[in-house]
């Protein structure tokens, strides 16, 4: 019997992170960001929806999608993102589901299923524990900055397109504070491992 990990938190709180020190232990990842990536690799429906949708101008010169340029797009209107997201998510989705079976056959004592929108997306029902990465609003806008080379006002933006992190920490089964350094993260990752006896 596998146990599946929901894995979730808010733009930048510290998901792959804490999905970077589950992977060490050798357990595997399905990582919706991505799953992300690849629905929309050149050739793929995804792309050429997309490009319907919001035009060739979300093209890179050799045919790839502009990330930085659709993401300022949809992150500064939450009509366009909520478009988006109707075409990415069922896509997405239908791989997790495939990886996630896959995953189950092969018995895997955990699976880490890290998605961003894990409560927005229902996902929690595939999940057997949930697990919400927080930081505090300040400490998130910083390092979404300093990653992302945004200005606070667009950081701002996208944090405010997702739901509040204060929200996702309260329908958490297990919470990791990840407002300190990386030692202190990592210790809550292992401690949740001892809890559930996976601790290799
Ligand atoms: C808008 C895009 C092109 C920006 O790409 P970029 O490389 O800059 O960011 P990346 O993909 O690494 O995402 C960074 C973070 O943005 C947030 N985010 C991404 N998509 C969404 C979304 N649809 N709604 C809310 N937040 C989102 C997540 O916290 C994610 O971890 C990209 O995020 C995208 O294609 N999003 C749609 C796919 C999707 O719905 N992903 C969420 C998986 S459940
Ligand atoms: N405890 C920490 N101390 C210092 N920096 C950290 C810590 N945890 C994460 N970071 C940094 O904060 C940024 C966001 O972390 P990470 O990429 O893991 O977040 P995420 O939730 O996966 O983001 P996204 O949803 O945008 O994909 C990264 O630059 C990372 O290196």
């Amino acid at each position: 019997m596998s146990l599946i990990l929901g894995l979730t938190g808010g733009i930048a709180s510290g998901k792959s992170t804490v999905s970077r020190q589950l992977a060490k232990y050798g357990y595997p990842i399905v990582d919706a960001d991505v799953i992300a990536r690849q629905v929309v690799e050149p050739g793929t429906i995804g792309l050429r929806l997309l490009t319907s949708l919001f035009s060739p101008a979300i093209l890179t010169a050799d045919g790839g999608l502009d990330r930085a340029k659709l993401g300022q797009i949809v992150f500064a209107d939450r009509r366009q993102l909520a478009q988006l997201t109707a075409i990415t998510g069922p896509l997405i989705r239908q791989v997790i589901n495939q990886q996630l079976v896959a995953l189950k056959h092969a018995g895997q004592p955990l699976i880490v299923l890290d998605v961003p929108l894990l409560f927005e997306g229902h996902y929690q029902q595939n999940a057997d524990v949930t697990m919400v990465v927080y930081v505090n609003t300040a400490v998130q806008l910083q390092r979404l900055m300093a990653r992302n080379h945004l200005t606070a006002a667009a950081a701002k933006q996208r944090i405010a397109s997702q739901w509040p992190l204060i929200a996702k920490r309260q329908l958490a089964d297990v919470v990791v504070d990840n407002d300190q350094t990386l030692a202190a993260t990592q210790q809550q990752v292992v401690d949740f491992l001892t809890q559930y006896d996976l601790q290799k």
